[in-house]
């Protein structure tokens, strides 16, 4: 991503918390300039601090990119934040608010609306995006060049698949922390020390995350591990009566609570 007319125009940060500072954390490495970012939250961070961004000032009158990363929550008393800004792309990250809610509080703005997730603090994210009805095709490729600095971004076909894309991605690495977990507790319960049955699991889950980036079928991979009457044929039998339900629960949970969220 080339950053110069956005570190020209400015970018401004409405919310600075745990998803806004994984992305800015991505963007200062890729090369945003921090004297351009103005970030507008009421409680910044040590580490938003230390990083030279603008912070809680009067922010550009037209920049580059307004990115909106308050709780859902939060939204309605912090958007007229924002009213004063005019020829800006609007981002918002936020699960459930649905696009009509930035237009009613904000009047004809550009907007697009994205789905990232916290693995963008080291570059691996992935970002889901759709506009409203007045971002253009241009809007649409600058929102994918500055999500595109921390991750893959995929764009929908409409609003109503974020929900969907909230179950899966957005809450999704909450899923694979938690299975790094309990693969962990489970290997200290077969009596491995606390710090190598972490260490396993973890390793575990990078190594088989990074075999499943090249592109080959899950179902393949699993199958390379499986020998005929082996210890994992022994394992999945347990594995395999349980997870597809309990992981379509978990992810129509996450994708109802999404919609709830909106209304
Ligand atoms: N944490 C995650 O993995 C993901 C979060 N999101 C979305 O990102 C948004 C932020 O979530 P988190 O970063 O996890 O929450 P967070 O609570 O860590 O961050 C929210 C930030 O907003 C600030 N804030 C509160 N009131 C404000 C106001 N009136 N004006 C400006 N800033 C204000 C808070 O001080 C805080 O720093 C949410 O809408 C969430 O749905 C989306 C995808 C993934
Ligand atoms: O838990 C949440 O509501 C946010 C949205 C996706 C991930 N975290």
């Amino acid at each position: 991503m080339d950053f110069t007319d956005i570190n020209r125009r400015g970018v401004v940060l409405l919310g600075c918390g745990k998803m806004g500072s994984a992305m800015l954390a991505g963007w200062l490495e890729g090369g945003l300039a921090p004297a351009s970012v103005t970030v507008i939250d009421p409680a910044p961070s040590d580490w938003l601090r230390s990083t030279g961004v603008v912070l809680n000032a009067d922010p550009p009158a037209a920049p580059a990119v307004t990115l909106i990363a308050v709780k859902p929550q939060m939204m309605g008393e912090a958007l007229p934040a924002l009213r004063g800004l005019s020829d800006t792309l609007f981002v918002t990250v936020a699960a459930g608010t649905p696009i009509a809610a930035y237009e009613a509080a904000l009047g004809e703005i550009r907007l697009v609306r994205a789905m990232p997730n916290t693995p963008a603090a080291v570059g691996r994210g992935i970002t889901a995006i759709v506009g409203n009805g007045a971002a253009t095709a241009a809007d649409l490729d600058l929102a994918e060049g500055f999500l595109g600095a921390v991750g893959e971004v995929v764009r929908l076909d409409a609003e109503a698949q974020v929900d969907a894309v909230t179950g899966v991605s957005g809450s999704g690495p909450a899923y694979v922390f938690h299975m790094i977990e309990t693969m962990a507790a489970a290997g200290e319960a077969e009596g491995l020390s606390r710090e190598l049955a972490l260490r396993l699991a973890r390793a575990t889950v990078a190594g088989a995350g990074a075999l499943a980036m090249t592109g080959e079928d899950p179902a393949r991979l699993r199958e390379n591990v499986t020998s005929p009457n082996g210890t994992t044929q022994a394992g999945l039998e347990v594995l395999m009566a349980e997870l597809p339900d309990l992981m379509a629960r978990t992810v129509a949970a996450a994708a109802r609570r999404s919609r709830e969220l909106a209304g």
